[in-house]
């Protein structure tokens, strides 16, 4: 370990969306403050402080804040839409604003705050171009040729979508990480495993690249919601209840709404010595 004491801290927030749960860091400034590096140390639930995904803020120049997004294995994601809530909350709360925009790799996103407490986030258009998922090769992207012919949609991230009788028999680990690096994803895919229950429902279990099983999947409940619009199975409006709870989703002109819930669990600040070990 480097002898030399650094008294450097780095204040975070732990906040979740369905128990979809985040670190949050400040990096408005000159100055970066995550690595690959230090995702992945952070992100270790025993040695850091673990999370399913980090989202730094940047400065923008198009939109009030900039967004960009960590898995807990040291990849970035172009979307994560419960982390994109709860930071709106947060802003929305600090600032005393009932609406902020987001800039992200995907587009510059709207966050408004409802009036019921939830928050809303228009999360664009989704990508339905084989190219812009991306996927490998061109086929056809509501029927790809795997098992159970799945959906691929894009949300500014890859997602891959299979209607199901009962997501409750569904070995998620073991068929989770096998789609997750199929050929057909150069970059990987989200994976969704979706019923479509008698009372119009949706029940979601998603595996995430980057991150394995999660309790909820904003930009996932999305491309779900898409990808059983587009099948003829569910109208453009539709709840749906993943491990975590609940998400309304609304796919309208303007791009897919997603509303749910935020908590604010702590605010903390990383150790020096950590920190130091961790880079
Ligand atoms: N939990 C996030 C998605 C993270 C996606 C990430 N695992 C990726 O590599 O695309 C959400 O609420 O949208």
């Amino acid at each position: 370990m480097n002898s030399a004491v650094s008294d450097q801290t780095l204040p975070f927030v732990k906040m979740h969306g369905l128990g979809n749960d985040f670190v949050i860091v400040e990096s408005r400034g000159p100055e970066r403050r995550v690595s690959p590096q230090l995702a992945r140390a952070l992100g270790d639930r025993n040695f850091g402080v673990g999370f399913d995904q980090l989202a730094e803020l940047r400065d923008s120049d198009r939109a009030d804040l900039r967004l960009e997004f960590w898995n807990s294995d040291g990849t970035l994601s172009g979307a994560c839409g419960n982390a994109t809530r709860c930071v709106a909350a947060r802003e929305m709360n600090r600032t005393g604003q009932d609406s902020l925009t987001i800039e992200t790799a995907h587009s510059v996103l709207l966050a408004v705050r409802c009036p019921d407490g939830r928050v809303s986030v228009n999360m664009g258009q989704p990508q339905r171009a084989w190219q812009d998922i991306p996927l490998a090769r061109d086929v056809d992207t509501l029927a790809l040729p795997l098992e159970g012919h799945p959906a691929a949609i894009g949300m500014g991230n890859p997602h891959c979508i299979r209607v199901v009788n009962d997501v409750t028999t569904v070995a998620l680990t073991e068929l989770g990480p096998r789609i997750e690096h199929d050929p057909l994803f150069p970059q990987r895919t989200n994976v969704e495993f979706v019923e479509i229950r008698s009372d119009g429902t949706l029940r979601l279990r998603v595996w995430e690249r980057g991150a394995g099983v999660t309790l909820a999947c904003g930009s996932g409940a999305c491309a779900t919601a898409v990808a059983t619009h587009l099948l003829g199975l569910t109208p453009r409006a539709v709840d749906i209840e993943m491990d975590g709870g609940w998400l309304s989703i609304d796919w309208r002109e303007d791009g897919v709404w997603m509303t749910g819930p935020t908590a604010h669990v702590f605010d903390g600040t990383l150790n020096a010595d950590w920190l130091q070990a961790a880079q």
